[in-house]
């Protein structure tokens, strides 16, 4: 396909997006489905397209003085991407591209986009949905602009290397042709270079390294979440929301093969290909409990040394990788995750041993789903407290991670990741022990 067929095959996703309420990957799928002619470049370059347009729905609308798909489209390519508005008149002229430019767009993709945003209300240049605005002005304050503006940009590609497996300095050589680099502050990770947005980022699950379980995808502040958590060898761990896995793997490695991590959901069509990814990474200590007509649980009662509560939430702080959930977010939405976050909680309380910890993680940014939730539980609950999240942490990793830790009420810690302070995804991790 040439530029101006992909232009509007963006046009048209976007459009199925925004009039179906769906998510983007459900759109690109069946868009793909439905054009097989299609190549890899292509649908790469289309679904790059469409994700960037929505990081900056908002903005992208206010400058085009139109919320159009075609609008975001062509700002997106002329102005994300760097391409200028020759080029776009250019591509517009190809087979299957969108019409040619209106004289009312060339003068707003002329103009400077700093300039017409500086008259914006403070969402349309955050680009977040206006609703949430006051919440997280609470939490950042003065920053939260800057906060908002990392949250579109995109995220990188992290690893995490299984240390069951191999050590970071090999798994460095063995992606070298990658461009790898050591993560700046967790200690397993890598993480590859940002591509140019016209390039395709390269394809993780085909190399060697990934498909013989000595690396996943996992980013940064996942991983330090799985850190913070603090498994040991000989513990038992209870993995409550376990999902995909992603920190039942971590915490695998952390045992060293000593111990045991029984990983639970309560829907098991999250495990996905949990098992397959399990056996590659050779975590004999990962056992999966899916729930089923008897407590699969009951065994296991008051007896973990940790239980980790990676609780279902609003995700806001992965924007960076789903821009779409952004503007799809509701407030019963939030207010339904606070539920499940509350329960989650108080179900995590039947299996923590009297000396055992439980670990509470959100990818969310809001106070809503984090401080408000860990302050209620400590409520109901009166014989935990806080801990220091960088207790279990070795010292070098603690002290990258201290200036993320927040304090709040009667000087209650709790670490706060967010892209613009950590380039991580947004996480919150508070650790709550048995009050002694
Ligand atoms: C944030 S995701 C987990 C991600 C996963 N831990 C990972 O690292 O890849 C939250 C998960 O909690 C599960 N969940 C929601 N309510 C639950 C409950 N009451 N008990 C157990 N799991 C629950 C959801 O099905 C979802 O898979």
């Amino acid at each position: 396909m040439k530029t101006g067929g992909r232009l509007q095959a963006a046009i048209e996703v976007l459009d199925d997006v925004e009039a179906r309420r769906r998510p983007v990957a459900d759109a690109l799928k069946d868009w793909g489905l439905s054009h097989r002619f299609a190549g890899s470049g292509d649908r790469t370059a289309i679904g790059s397209l469409v994700y960037d347009a929505l990081r900056r729905k908002a903005s992208n609308a206010w400058v085009m003085d139109t919320p159009s798909a075609r609008a975001a489209v062509l700002v997106t390519f002329a102005d994300a991407w760097g391409q200028g508005l020759d080029a776009l008149a250019l591509a517009l002229g190809d087979p299957h591209a969108p019409a040619p430019l209106t004289a009312a767009e060339r003068a707003r993709l002329g103009e400077n986009r700093e300039a017409l945003l500086a008259d914006a209300p403070a969402h349309v240049r955050a680009d977040c949905p206006e609703w949430l605005m006051p919440s997280l002005a609470g939490v950042y304050g003065e920053g939260l602009e800057r906060e908002l503006q990392a949250l579109c940009d995109r995220a990188p590609v992290d690893l995490r290397v299984n240390t069951l497996m191999a050590t970071r300095e090999a798994v460095l050589a063995e992606l070298a042709g990658l461009g790898a680099r050591p993560t700046p502050l967790a200690p397993h990770g890598l993480r590859l270079p940002d591509v140019a947005p016209t390039a395709r980022p390269p394809h993780v699950p085909s190399e060697a390294a990934y498909q013989e379980g000595r690396v996943e995808i996992q980013d940064e502040g996942s991983q330090l979440a799985a850190l913070i958590a603090g498994a040991r060898s000989g513990e038992n761990v209870l993995d409550l929301c376990a999902g995909g896995g992603g920190k039942s793997l971590a915490m695998a490695a952390d045992l060293a093969g000593r111990g045991r991590i029984f990983a639970y959901d309560s829907d098991k069509r999250r495990f996905g290909d949990f098992r397959d990814r399990v056996r590659r990474a050779g975590a004999d200590t990962v056992e999966l409990r899916a729930p089923g007509v008897a407590d699969s649980l009951a065994d296991l009662e008051e007896g973990m040394d940790l239980v980790l509560v990676d609780a279902p939430c609003t995700g806001t702080g992965t924007w960076r990788r789903r821009p779409d959930a952004k503007w799809r977010l509701r407030p019963n939405a939030l207010d339904a995750r606070m539920r499940d976050q509350d329960l989650v909680l108080d179900e995590a309380m039947r299996f923590v041993a009297p000396h055992g910890r439980v670990v509470y993680v959100t990818c969310s940014i809001l106070a809503e789903e984090n401080e408000d939730r860990v302050a209620a539980a400590l409520e109901r609950h009166p014989g935990r407290r806080l801990a220091d999240p960088l207790a279990r942490l070795d010292p070098a990793t603690a002290a990258r991670l201290a200036p993320f830790v927040r304090t709040w009420g009667h000087g209650t810690p709790a670490l706060r990741l967010t892209p613009a302070g950590a380039g991580t995804d947004g996480f919150f991790v508070a650790v709550l022990e048995a009050d002694r």
